[in-house]
């Protein structure tokens, strides 16, 4: 197979993929063949500690980030296969592992904070999981001292973060695709890795053509702009990412006398108790109003949760219970909930406008640096969360002047 792109610095990224040669649109390209993918499979057989990893029966991540750490930093061992693939690897991508606490801070209130404490609540809990293992696997000799320490894993955990994939075509193992993961993102292509059987390889189809010494991108998936700066340290230029959203979170109450029977019947919509809907500037979910409506509705036993359940998630209509509107009511809570977010963010729509001006002003004056970059983009991300929040309030004031009080009510059956 002839090579069709190789890797350059030479692009806005850093480094990626460019095309040598003309590419056609679903002209098969990279070609990786199985025995470089990096698997949790290929983790426990070729990792020095693979036996204790296997015994401890530990996640996929923890035995993936166990053979990086060691690839990287400890025995020459599987080098061979991927030592200049390793070589290759960034010191960093600007995860949200690398942030620091300042930088997390500036997180508060926002759509994300949860979403980054969950990330480094996993990474902590993946890292004591594998202490008594790293124990055993030094006092045996199998793995040098350096391997235990904590920043050799945050960069292990770090590189996880932004490069492994589920390959679909493989039952969605979770694998490092070695060199294909040069690859950069860009929100207006759909095309991604394929695992090829036939080939025994992993593929990419492009889904649209290249000229030569254009730069070949994939999709990292349908993500918020917030949730590629977590994972991968970096965001679409504003406007671009038509999948950027602001997160609410709705969850039953507990102190809900019917919460158990509420509870009982999301899982048969196949729902939780607690969701995150994703707010746009050109959108609102109706799914958010019907769990709203859902949440807020006084019922009082099981048939009238069952009878509200399926007037909104079957029949996709707000009943009235007992008298109550069950769409104005979810046009105020949703609206309780925006304007809470609101208050709940850090800082403020021109005390935030100011500091991005600050920094650029700064990094025209010094070359920027990542963590500069790192702050400009928190705090347009703050300003993409209020301006989709506000739009939300704005649309649903006026749904709710348009909700007539006298409407046709949908009666108990
Ligand atoms: C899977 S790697 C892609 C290859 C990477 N550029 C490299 O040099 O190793 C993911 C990392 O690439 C960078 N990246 C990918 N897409 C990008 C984009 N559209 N803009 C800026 N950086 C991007 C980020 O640093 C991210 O953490």
């Amino acid at each position: 197979m002839k090579v069709q792109v190789k890797l350059s610095s030479a692009v806005p990224e850093g480094r990626g993929l460019v095309a040598e040669q003309p590419i056609r649109r679903g002209e098969p390209l990279l070609r990786v063949p199985e025995r470089l993918l990096i698997t949790p499979d290929t983790a426990l057989r070729e990792s020095s500690i693979g036996a204790l990893l296997d015994h401890a029966a530990l996640p996929a991540w923890s035995v993936l980030a166990a053979l990086l750490a060691e690839l990287k930093f400890g025995l020459p061992g599987s080098r061979d296969r991927w030592g200049p693939y390793i070589d290759a690897l960034p010191a960093q991508n600007g995860s949200v592992l690398e942030w620091s606490a300042d930088e997390i801070a500036m997180l508060q209130g926002s759509s994300l904070e949860k979403a980054a404490k969950d990330i480094t609540a996993a990474t902590a809990v993946s890292w004591e999981e594998l202490q008594p293992v790293l124990a055993d696997g030094c006092a045996q000799g199998l793995v040098p001292r350096d391997l235990l320490s904590r920043e050799a894993f945050t960069w292990s955990f770090s590189t996880l973060l932004s490069r492994l994939v589920k390959l679909p075509g493989s039952g969605g193992v979770d694998t490092l695709v070695p060199w294909a993961d040069m690859l950069n993102h860009s929100p207006s292509v759909s095309a991604f890795f394929q695992y090829d059987a036939g080939t025994r390889s992993v593929v990419l189809q492009p889904d649209k053509a290249y000229q030569r010494g254009e730069q070949v991108y994939i999709s990292y998936g349908q993500k918020t702009s917030g949730q590629l700066l977590l994972s991968y340290g970096f965001m679409p230029e504003a406007g671009t990412n038509p999948h950027d959203a602001c997160m609410l979170e709705l969850k039953l109450s507990e102190d809900d006398p019917t919460f158990q029977s509420k509870a009982a019947c999301l899982r048969q919509y196949g729902a939780e108790a607690t969701r995150d809907f994703p707010l746009r500037l050109d959108a609102l979910p109706q799914a958010l109003l019907l769990f709203a409506a859902f949440q807020q509705a006084q019922t009082r036993d099981a048939a009238e949760v069952m009878f509200v359940g399926r007037e909104l998630f079957e029949e996709g209509r707000f009943p009235v219970l007992h008298g109550c509107n069950l769409e104005s009511v979810a046009v105020d809570a949703v609206l309780d909930a925006c304007r809470t977010a609101l208050s709940n963010l850090k800082g403020s729509m021109d005390g935030d406008k100011d500091a991005i001006g600050q920094l650029a002003q700064d990094s025209s004056k010094h070359v920027a640096n990542a963590a500069s970059m790192r702050r400009m983009s928190i705090l347009q991300l703050r300003i993409q969360e209020r301006r989709i929040l506000n739009k939300t309030v704005s649309v649903l004031v006026s749904q709710r002047r348009q909700i007539a009080p006298q409407r046709q009510a949908v009666q108990k059956r």
